[in-house]
């Protein structure tokens, strides 16, 4: 956990060198869940060690499942079985993590036993519908607070069944939601999507021996099979490359290289956006790891121009709009983002949050019900407040390299939910930061 609540940031150094961020935050919530309902015993290497992923875990264990850690980055997961984790009374603290509590309620929907799912203020505020009203057409029985909020109160012993299902948004976390509530029901569970999203339970659940047929949009496994144990490496987390990837665009005379980034095209569409906005990047190495694409990307300072973003490639970067938010700011013209209303309903409400901090940083920016325009200009220095958004406070943090005075950023101490050592890893290659 990060020690500091607030940062100061100010123009540093342009970004040189060579570095790797930490794992994919998707593949080690996954990685853990599979591995502890799998027979057999899971090795999990490059996972990430932050506080999303670890209350994951902790879930687990508090389960029944026993969970070393050999060493940091390294999990080895005594699988239970399907029908073997053991209920718990306790409420199951899943922090931070709108990954980690819908997941889990696809699990927890299929046990023995009743449970409960609890989570920080944020997560408290997020939206639970869209997972408990699909379980519950598939047996489920799953009580929340008043709007669908957390907590979550699932009962146990109910008989699930496969449904064919069309999601009203595009989201892995309500696919794999139903998908893993599916491992329990009877029949196929059939998922589609209006458009396509990260594909990482289908694929994982298929490296673990389930049988699933899947393919961009669509899903359908069918229950009462088995999973077995299989060694998983994670690759590094292209959203937490993605800050790198345009701070060392905005900032003249950097060249930097992220190393072994995960390449799933369903996370790289930050990429086709920057490029589309004139921006210098090279994939080198391109490889597996896994069974997922991995590159090393080399990025190079380059002049940016506004574009439209909008459509299918909003759920292939939705984590990463914060970013496109600061690049946006230090391009020429206008940038405009539409489609993107679930931008509202994450950590923050990160269409009012980011529109919110490059105001007071002097950049004219209109929102809309979905997105916003984004007229680029010179940045001032301020204070901004990342309303405890991990992703928002290191999206200014990079917005400071290119400010004409000191950025404050407040409340960030939920950084380590997403990207631990983040603050010596941006000093590292060249970014002035400071605990305020
Ligand atoms: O399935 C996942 O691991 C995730 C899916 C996305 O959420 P939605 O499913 O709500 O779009 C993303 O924002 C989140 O960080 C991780
Ligand atoms: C939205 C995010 O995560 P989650 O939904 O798991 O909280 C994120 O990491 O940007």
């Amino acid at each position: 956990m990060s020690a500091a609540q607030d940062w100061v940031a100010r123009r540093g150094q342009p970004l040189r060198g060579s570095l790797r961020v930490p794992g994919d935050k998707s593949v080690s919530h996954r990685a853990v869940m599979l591995g502890a309902l799998a027979e057999g015993t899971t090795r999990i290497s490059g996972f990430l060690e932050g506080e999303d992923t670890r209350a994951t875990a902790r879930v687990f264990e508090q389960l029944g499942v026993r969970i070393e850690t050999p060493s940091a980055s390294e999990r080895i997961v005594h699988g239970v079985g399907l029908h073997g984790l053991k209920g718990n009374t306790a409420p199951l603290d899943c922090g931070n993590a709108g990954t980690g509590m819908r997941l889990l309620a696809g699990v927890l929907a299929g046990q023995a036993f009743d449970s409960v799912l609890v989570g920080d203020a944020s997560l408290s505020k997020r939206p639970m519908r869209r997972v408990t009203e699909p379980l519950e057409q598939m047996g489920a029985r799953i009580g929340s607070e008043a709007g669908g909020l957390p907590p979550l109160r699932l009962a146990g012993g109910r008989a699930l069944h496969g449904i064919d299902y069309t999601l009203p948004v595009a989201s892995a976390q309500v696919k794999s939601a139903l998908l893993l509530a599916g491992l329990y029901a009877h029949g196929d569970t059939v998922v589609r999507e209006p458009h396509p999203t990260r594909d990482y339970t289908e694929r994982m659940l298929a490296a673990f021996g389930w049988p699933i047929e899947f393919s961009p949009g669509f899903a359908r496994i069918e229950g009462g099979h088995r999973l077995r144990a299989t060694d998983v490496q994670v690759p590094a987390d292209f959203s937490s490359a993605a800050f790198f990837l345009v701070a060392a665009s905005i900032v003249p005379g950097s060249e930097l290289r992220l190393q072994a980034v995960g390449m799933n095209p369903r996370r790289t569409g930050l990429l086709t956006a920057l490029r589309a906005m004139g921006a210098d990047i090279t994939e080198l190495d391109r490889r597996e790891q896994g069974g997922e694409p991995v590159a090393d990307l080399l990025v190079r300072h380059a002049p940016l121009h506004g574009i439209e973003v909008g459509g299918e490639l909003v759920p292939d970067m939705i984590d990463e709009f914060p970013a496109l938010f600061v690049a946006a700011a230090c391009a020429q013209g206008d940038t405009v983002i539409r489609d993107a209303a679930e931008l509202r309903v994450k950590e923050s409400d990160r269409i009012a949050t980011m529109a919110q901090g490059l105001r007071t940083l002097g950049i004219a920016i209109e929102e809309t019900a979905d997105g916003a325009v984004i007229s680029g200009g010179r940045l001032r220095g301020g204070a901004v407040d990342s309303h405890g958004d991990h992703r928002i406070a290191m999206s200014f943090a990079m917005a400071a390299q290119r400010a004409e005075g000191e950025v404050r950023i407040g409340d960030v101490a939920n950084v380590a939910t997403s990207f631990p050592g983040f603050e010596s890893l941006a000093r590292q290659a060249g970014l002035q930061l400071d605990a305020a």
